[in-house]
């Protein structure tokens, strides 16, 4: 709060700051007496006004500020206020008065005269613009000494003001005021608002109150710094002795120039050096005057590092030392995934835990990193992949481990934990001071009020760091919580912050938005992407495929079997269905649909299992699910137990058969991770290794945490035996390095596209040396080509959905989404196809557009032009027509393993990334 920064306060003689006068005649009067004591050279003139109607002033003003004022709060005549005390309560009064506060004796007097009649003109100008100031207010009284309560934001506009305080909430409005006076008013002036006083310290500028940037407090737009690019990174050495600041006598600069070395040198080529902090940061930090030392990145690791990960070393420097933002030392490194945050951040906790850049003091003593269970033992891992064992010892904690240990440990600098031992730990881990937090796959500190998020908070460390690889920006709530984490206050309180942005910024995306609310949303939108781009950092993808080899991906349409389809129409002809697309039952019965459907994709021995279960436990509660199997059990054959593994029963099993034993003869030395959500799916995926002899290993939800390392290391290595690794992406597969494998199939499809992504990242990442086949199985004609065309429809493509935590309960679906859900397209090769309303269909396959030259018109005409598609990002659909697409039934196909297996696919599409570079 600038409070103290009031004129009348700076001044510290608010005795003579000049009181307001309402100009009602008997208050204009009294006060006037009283103010002639007091300021004698202060003359006030009664004002006189006319009656007039404001609701013109109001509504212009509504329409510049995007506010909505009530048409009942119109603003009334002046007449029916005679006295402050008439308004109606503290936040409307019509009448008000002012005057310049009175400084020195010197200072020209503002006083304020009637002459209505030359201005009658400019005072019923409608359409004059609104000003903004920077106001402090308190209630009125007639105390000498003012104690102001509050800063806030003033509008005046033709006649009328209102008053907002910081949250952006409307706290006073007035009208009745003299054009005149409100068109020049300035700093210093006070004002009377409704039972307030304000007096005005600055002016605001019409951008500044348009982005919102007028209600950020404790953050300066001066006190930002621009991002320092690679280059001023680089300085050339600068001795230390300049910047001693003690006696400049030959001893004393003999001696620091001994002690206060960077640790590297700044001049060696391919240096990394910190930028330097500026004479404000110094005079914050640098009480003492020690000598300003240059911290220069270990060129051990400089020599590894690519240059997009030194840029990230440089900014999360910045942020984490002040140097951004004054007062706030967070960031979000939120790089899609793949693109090395955990080295960028072992890079920053070497450079700050050996490194100072006032007199070489370590700018940290202790480092906390916070990540999923399953990461913690990569993050010891990539430590000592990039530092040795012998630098630096990090502890981790696990059942063996204890925290206790790290404690009473001068060695060890850096806690690695996951959330949920930190929750166990808390306790012991308040006791350590720790200077640097980091939070890895940090979006699940979304939620304020988890539990995690409040054990974080309760650490009272200020540097910290969230790393995640999920876009974060979709839900401006979650944002909200995930920047409220790295830089309290930054957006202001949460009120404020729906006030300022979020509520403009959702209201100009509703379709019925006006144009001033578009406006107004956009700029406040540009506003929040400004201020929190200051620690927030986002590179995608791109910036490191080039390193990357090319990357093959396939969508195979799986035909479904004769038992698939014939329970399929069962089920979708059940009563529970049908009474669903009437929308007459509670308890969202089409989740159940959804699920036996789904599983039936997978195989129907597992909607067999759910059948048999159902029936041997049979609960009243859950009896829409026991309608939805009624007459399925008779469809299966009177023979069939769901130990008896078949592929020929499930059309996805059978491609997925042909595709492994494809690979396995043409790639022998190549791995493959198969992924699906379900355990269930992965129980039968991993009978069918059993079946087939092929070696395997699994990682599912199941796994205990302290294992999971092993088993990716293991899988990693060149000389692993496993062929296979079953993996149930939601359950651990954020974070993980699977590059031991270069084929990655989807067996089954999330509704949030950014489960899926994920999973495709764990292969394609840096240190993969092969060509990355991917291949997404999805059931053609079924529910699974919806939920995919769903991902890539326009919802999936705005992004609103891109949180892992999100699943199907949390998607709300009308009655016509449910009723194209549950369709089944039995004569179509590929309704995604279909819907992309390719003129190809039907007539011709594409298998290799490049050597047949095909008339423009044709939508499907792809060639060699792969859209430049954000990996990371759900395709759309118009991405998704630029894939090479073909049907199965393809003479021959250019790639051997979908020849191997192209009779049991209907369709198939397939986009190739990186396809200049060569493969090993
Ligand atoms: N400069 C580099 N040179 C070679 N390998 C690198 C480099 N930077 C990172 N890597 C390797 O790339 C892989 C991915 O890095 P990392 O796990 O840090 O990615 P991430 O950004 O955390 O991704 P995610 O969001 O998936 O967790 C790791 O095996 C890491 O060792
Ligand atoms: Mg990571």
């Amino acid at each position: 709060m600038r409070r103290s920064a009031a004129p009348s306060q700076r001044l510290g003689n608010s005795a003579k700051k000049p009181r307001f006068i309402p100009p009602g005649k008997n208050n204009t009067i009294c006060l006037k007496k009283e103010n002639e004591q007091l300021v004698p050279e202060i003359k006030l003139t009664e004002v006189e006004e006319k009656q007039q109607s404001g609701s013109g002033h109001t509504r212009a003003l509504s329409r510049i500020c995007g506010i909505n004022i009530n048409s009942t709060q119109s603003v009334e005549s002046l007449g029916e206020i005679s006295s402050m005390e008439k308004c109606n309560g503290e936040n409307e009064c019509k009448a008000a008065g002012m005057k310049k506060v009175n400084r020195t004796k010197a200072d020209p007097v503002h006083v304020p005269t009637p002459e209505i009649a030359r201005h009658k003109k400019e005072e019923d100008e409608p359409d004059c613009l609104a000003k903004y100031f920077s106001v402090v207010w308190c209630k009125a009284s007639k105390k000498k000494h003012k104690k102001w309560e509050g800063d806030a934001v003033l509008i005046a506009k033709g006649k009328s003001v209102i008053l907002k305080d910081m949250e952006g909430k409307d706290i006073g409005r007035g009208t009745g005021y003299k054009f005149k006076d409100l068109e020049s008013l300035d700093e210093g002036q006070t004002l009377m608002i409704g039972g307030k006083e304000i007096e005005v310290m600055g002016i605001i500028s019409a951008e500044d109150f348009s982005s919102g940037k007028c209600f950020q407090t404790g953050v300066g737009m001066s006190t930002t710094v621009p991002i320092a690019s690679s280059q001023s990174t680089l300085k050339p050495f600068c001795s230390p002795l300049k910047n001693v600041c003690k006696p400049s006598t030959k001893e004393n600069l003999l001696k620091e120039s001994q002690n206060y070395k960077p640790r590297h040198d700044p001049n060696a080529s391919n240096s990394l050096v910190m930028p330097r902090p500026t004479p404000d940061h110094q005079r914050t930090f640098n009480k003492a005057g020690l000598p300003v030392v240059d911290v220069v990145v270990d060129p051990y690791l400089v020599n590894h590092l690519r240059s997009h990960q030194k840029e990230g070393i440089v900014f999360l420097y910045e942020c984490v030392m002040g140097m951004r933002l004054s007062g706030k030392f967070g960031a979000i490194l939120a790089d899609e995934m793949g693109l090395g945050k955990t080295f960028q951040c072992i890079s920053l906790v070497w450079t700050l835990l050996r490194q100072g850049l006032y007199g070489c003091k370590p700018i940290i003593k202790r480092a906390l990193i916070v990540t999923p269970g399953s990461l913690v033992k990569n993050w010891k891992k990539e430590f000592q992949k990039w530092l040795g064992s012998e630098r630096i010892k990090v502890f981790t904690v696990d059942q063996d481990n204890k925290v206790e240990e790290f404690i009473n440990s001068p060695l060890h600098s850096v806690l690695i934990i996951s959330y949920e031992m930190l929750l166990r730990t808390l306790d012991q881990i308040q006791t350590i001071e720790f200077n640097l937090l980091i939070c890895d796959e940090g979006h699940r500190l979304k939620n304020s009020s988890i539990k995690t998020t409040t054990a974080l908070v309760s650490l009272s460390c200020e540097r910290r760091i969230i790393l995640t690889g999920t876009p974060i920006q979709n839900d401006l709530q979650e944002f909200y919580a995930l920047i409220e984490f790295v830089n309290p206050g930054i957006l202001g309180s949460l009120s404020t912050y729906r006030k300022i942005y979020e509520e403009p910024i959702i209201q100009s995306r509703e379709p019925s938005a006006t144009k001033e609310e578009k406006e107004l949303g956009e700029k406040r939108a540009a506003e929040l992407t400004r201020l929190t781009g200051l620690f927030i950092l986002r590179r995608t993808q791109e910036i490191i495929n080039k390193f990357l080899p090319p990357k093959k991906e396939s969508i195979l349409f799986c035909r479904p079997t004769a038992l698939q389809l014939e329970l399929y129409r069962k089920l979708l002809s059940s009563r529970v269905i049908r009474s669903c697309l009437q929308g007459v039952l509670e308890n969202c019965p089409h989740l159940i649909c959804i699920g036996a459907l789904k599983k039936l994709c997978n195989h129907p021995c597992l909607l067999f299992n759910a059948i048999k279960e159902k029936q041997c436990n049979p609960t009243c509660d859950e009896s829409e699910e026991s309608n939805l199997y009624e007459g399925l059990r008779e469809i299966f054959p009177q023979d069939y137990t769901s130990t008896t593994f078949t592929e020929t029963d499930s059309g996805k099993l059978q491609v997925l058969a042909k595709l492994l034993a494809a690979i396995r003869e043409l790639s022998p030395s190549e791995r493959i991770v198969l992924v699906s959500n379900y355990t269930q799916t992965l129980n039968i995926l991993q009978e069918m290794c059993k079946h087939y002899g092929y070696s395997y290993t699994r990682l599912d939800g199941h796994t205990p945490i302290s294992q999971r390392q092993q088993i990716v290391d293991s899988f990693n290595n060149k000389f692993c035996s496993a062929f296979i690794f079953l993996l149930s992406s939601k359950a651990g597969g954020v974070g993980l390095n699977l590059v031991g494998a270069s084929h990655l199939i989807l067996y089954d499809i999330d509704w949030n596209p950014a489960t899926d992504i994920q999973a495709m990242a764990r292969v394609w990442r840096d240190g993969q040396k092969h060509t990355v086949h991917i291949y997404r199985l999805l059931t053609t004609g079924s529910i699974e080509e919806k939920i995919y065309q769903r991902q890539i429809s326009k919802q999936g493509l705005s992004g609103a959905v891109v949180d892992l935590s999100k699943t199907s309960e949390h998607i709300r679906f009308s009655i016509e989404e449910l009723k194209n859900l549950f369709i089944l397209h039995e004569d179509s090769s590929c309704v995604t196809h279909d819907l992309l309303e390719c003129n190809c269909m039907g007539k011709k396959d594409h298998q290799n557009p490049s050597s047949e030259k095909l008339p423009v018109y044709r939508g499907c005409q792809l060639g060699q032009h792969h859209a430049k598609a954000d990996s990371k990002k759900p395709l759309s659909m118009s991405q998704l027509m630029q894939w090479k697409h073909f049907s199965g039934q393809h003479q021959t196909l250019a790639d051997p393993f979908l020849e191997r297996i192209k009779n049991n696919i209907s369709f198939i599409f397939q986009n190739v990334t990186n396809p200049a570079i060569p493969t090993s």
